[in-house]
């Protein structure tokens, strides 16, 4: 007897999404079922190209079909995916989420995570902005090999005329510093800073976006409560290292998201240069910066940690010729950024989803 889509989806109802804690057929992420005879095909629809749940859901799902319905049933899942968005009202109608990226200090990698981590997402497939808000030293130009690089503008339908961001391995990038001479400082005051970086938001053609990272200045100052207070933003994600200087800084960096006039949701902690490992001694772990800052930081706050990157000389050569460290997919670096990037996909899934009312 041949297997009934009914079947199916009472089977699937059985298969619960951890993140979300709800069933994948509540969630709506299964669709266009098709069955002939004991074969089965249908598409498993996440919240992100870059889940890292992809292959778990995938492994529950054929076992709930073999479990509830006909051990013997052939079944194909495609995966896709459709990033969601907060459902408070969005200015930038095409950007479905504002993600920071945020540091209590400087030079502690923030440019770092953020660059890597937008490329990352992009590896996946999803669509991916940029921008470089740091006014007191604007990075993303030099890692991403544009220092000279000057995006033009042209008229958009809407009739007005818009800079158009620069692409580069797949992210669409703007910089603060491509609009100034890289070697001379920009004195800038605070409006006028503030109303610099309102530009790159709305004065941009960056067409549709599922996430839109930014890279902030450190620390907490005009530019934060600008971009806070005037843009719906999906959340935060903190960049430390395990030192207590640094630490003390971060913690007044996370606690003021979480103010009550402010409230943006913190998605994790990402603790960066959290050890160093020499290439020949690939088995020892120097704390040089002291242990597990980020995380017990993380855990004082009872936000997600997000996870920690060693140092390595690769990514800091990286960043100064150019080509961020990701891109060399197959580096222990490349997979420990690609699993804070997936952990990051997931967050902002988790956070969307405490907002929005699943379809049935
Ligand atoms: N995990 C790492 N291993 C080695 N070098 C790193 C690592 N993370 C960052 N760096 C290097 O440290 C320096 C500072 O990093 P980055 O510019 O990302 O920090 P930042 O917090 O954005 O600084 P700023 O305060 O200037 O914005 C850069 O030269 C970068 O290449």
């Amino acid at each position: 007897m041949s297997i009934t889509v009914e079947q199916v989806l009472s089977a699937l109802k059985n298969v619960e999404d951890p993140d979300l804690k709800k069933d994948l057929v509540t969630l709506n992420m299964i669709k266009d079922v098709e069955i002939e005879n004991r074969f089965v095909r249908f598409t498993l629809e996440l919240t992100t190209p870059a889940c890292p749940l992809k292959e778990m859901l995938k492994n529950a799902c054929v076992n709930a079909i073999k479990h509830f319905v006909d051990k013997e049933a052939e079944i194909a899942i495609h995966v896709t995916s459709r990033v969601t968005t907060p459902v408070n009202s969005n200015s930038l109608d095409n950007i479905k989420n504002i993600i920071l990226v945020s540091s209590g200090k400087g030079g502690v990698g923030k440019s770092t995570v953020a660059s890597n981590l937008a490329v990352s997402l992009a590896a996946e497939g999803a669509k991916v902005g940029l921008i470089d808000a740091d006014i007191y030293g604007p990075s993303v130009p030099t890692m991403f090999g544009l220092r000279d690089a000057k995006p033009s503008a042209r008229e958009t339908p809407d009739g007005k005329t818009r800079i158009i961001p620069i692409e580069k391995f797949g992210v669409k990038l703007l910089s603060l510093g491509f609009f100034a001479d890289p070697d001379q400082p920009v004195p800038w005051r605070g409006p006028m800073a503030s109303n610099a970086v309102k530009q790159l938001f709305n004065d941009a053609d960056w067409g549709e976006l599922d996430y839109l990272i930014v890279d902030l200045p450190p620390g907490t100052g005009d530019i934060h409560i600008t971009i806070t207070q005037s843009y719906p933003i999906t959340g935060a994600v903190i960049v430390t290292t395990p030192q207590q200087v640094a630490l003390a800084d971060t913690r007044k960096g996370l606690a003021m998201f979480l103010m009550p006039g402010i409230n943006i949701p913190v998605l994790g902690v990402v603790e960066n240069m959290a050890y160093f490992t020499p290439p020949e001694l690939p088995d020892n772990k120097y704390h040089l910066f002291g242990k597990d800052g980020g995380k017990l930081l993380a855990q004082q706050f009872n936000v997600p940690f997000l996870g920690e990157l060693p140092i390595v000389q690769q990514v800091s050569e990286a960043g100064d010729s150019g080509l961020p460290a990701v891109l060399d997919r197959t580096s222990f670096v490349a997979q420990a950024f690609g699993a804070i990037a997936g952990r990051i996909a997931q967050q902002v899934a988790i956070a969307n989803a405490t907002l929005v009312t699943p379809a049935v």
